[in-house]
């Protein structure tokens, strides 16, 4: 019998796949402290592992949208950025259809948008490029009071744009480290993620924390992170005793990091992405 040949995937539709299962590797890993995980919930009384699957599926045509766009203008401008902003409100729009109306995946649409044109652009410059279209201001973008730009107004806080702006510093200088440090002490993959996963929590000042927990839930986070990794990281029997521990003071004080599973997505996607091209 012949074999069924599939039509090759364009460079746009590898880029949106690698998105999708980045998300997805995020939304599946467990035990995460306080987030959706194959274990529940999390602190979400509105969101499951089942809804984090639908709506990053969702997004498949927006990241290869995206993608195309950086291929069709080709060089980082207003008009790439401003494209951007288009399809990524309408991403969001898709989004909220699918979940009937909640937010499950709104900083991730921004920081994989940005990292999947940067890529389809020059995946070696990827951070750089992300940054320096997050730095351009889309003239279209409304300004809604945001819960990133209320805890802004009100502690000060670097949010998911500044994040960008900086070339994800919590990814390249904290996840992505981290994630293969782990991986080279042969700690399993979903432990390395998870320490990545921690990493990140140790210094990001996560708007989504700081809106329901205020600097109280921002200082568990970071030194609860901290202390899983300082006891040996999530492989250890010492490290996940500390884990369990913050994933209770997490639930206690209804604190959710979805910015740092949003860029634990982020890390993912840049690791899948330097082995792939
Ligand atoms: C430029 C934008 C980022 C503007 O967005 P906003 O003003 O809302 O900025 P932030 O709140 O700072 O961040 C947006 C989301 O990013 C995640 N995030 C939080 N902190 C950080 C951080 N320090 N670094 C990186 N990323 C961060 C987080 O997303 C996750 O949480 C979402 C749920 O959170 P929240 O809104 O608090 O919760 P709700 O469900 O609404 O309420 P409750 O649960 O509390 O009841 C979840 O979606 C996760 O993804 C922040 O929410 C940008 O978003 C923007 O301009 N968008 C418009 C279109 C556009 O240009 N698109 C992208 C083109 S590439
Ligand atoms: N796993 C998760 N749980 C809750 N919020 C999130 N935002 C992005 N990923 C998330």
């Amino acid at each position: 019998m012949r074999a069924l040949k599939l039509h090759e995937l364009t460079l746009a539709e590898r880029l949106a796949d690698m998105a999708v299962d980045a998300l997805i590797d995020e939304a599946d890993l467990s035990p995460k402290p306080a987030l959706v995980d194959r274990r529940g919930n999390g602190a979400h009384s509105d969101l499951h592992l089942g809804l984090m699957h639908a709506s990053a599926l969702s997004l498949w045509p927006m990241f290869k949208e995206m993608a195309e766009a950086a291929l069709d203008i080709g060089e980082i401008g207003l008009p790439l950025r401003e494209a951007l902003g288009r399809i990524g409100r309408e991403g969001e729009q898709a989004m909220l259809v699918t979940t009937n109306g909640v937010n499950t995946h709104r900083g991730a649409i921004w920081a994989l948008g940005l990292l999947t044109a940067a890529a389809a652009l020059a995946p070696r410059d990827i951070t750089l490029n992300a940054a320096r279209l997050a730095l351009l201001n889309d003239r279209y973008a409304p300004q809604p009071f945001s819960h990133g730009a209320q805890v802004a107004q009100r502690y000060g806080a670097r949010g998911a744009r500044e994040e960008a702006q900086l070339g994800f510093p919590s990814v390249t200088q904290r996840g992505l480290p981290q994630l293969r440090k782990s991986r080279q002490l042969n700690t399993g993959e979903q432990n390395a993620r998870l320490d990545a996963l921690l990493a990140i929590m140790t210094e990001l000042a996560d708007t989504c924390v700081l809106y329901r927990a205020g600097p109280e839930g921002i200082s568990a986070m970071q030194r609860g992170a901290q202390a899983v990794l300082d006891a040996g990281g999530s492989a250890t029997l010492a490290g996940r005793r500390r884990l369990h521990e913050l994933d209770n003071q997490l639930l206690a004080l209804n604190a959710s990091p979805g910015g740092a599973a949003d860029l634990l997505a982020a890390c993912l996607f840049i690791d899948r992405l330097d082995g792939a091209l």
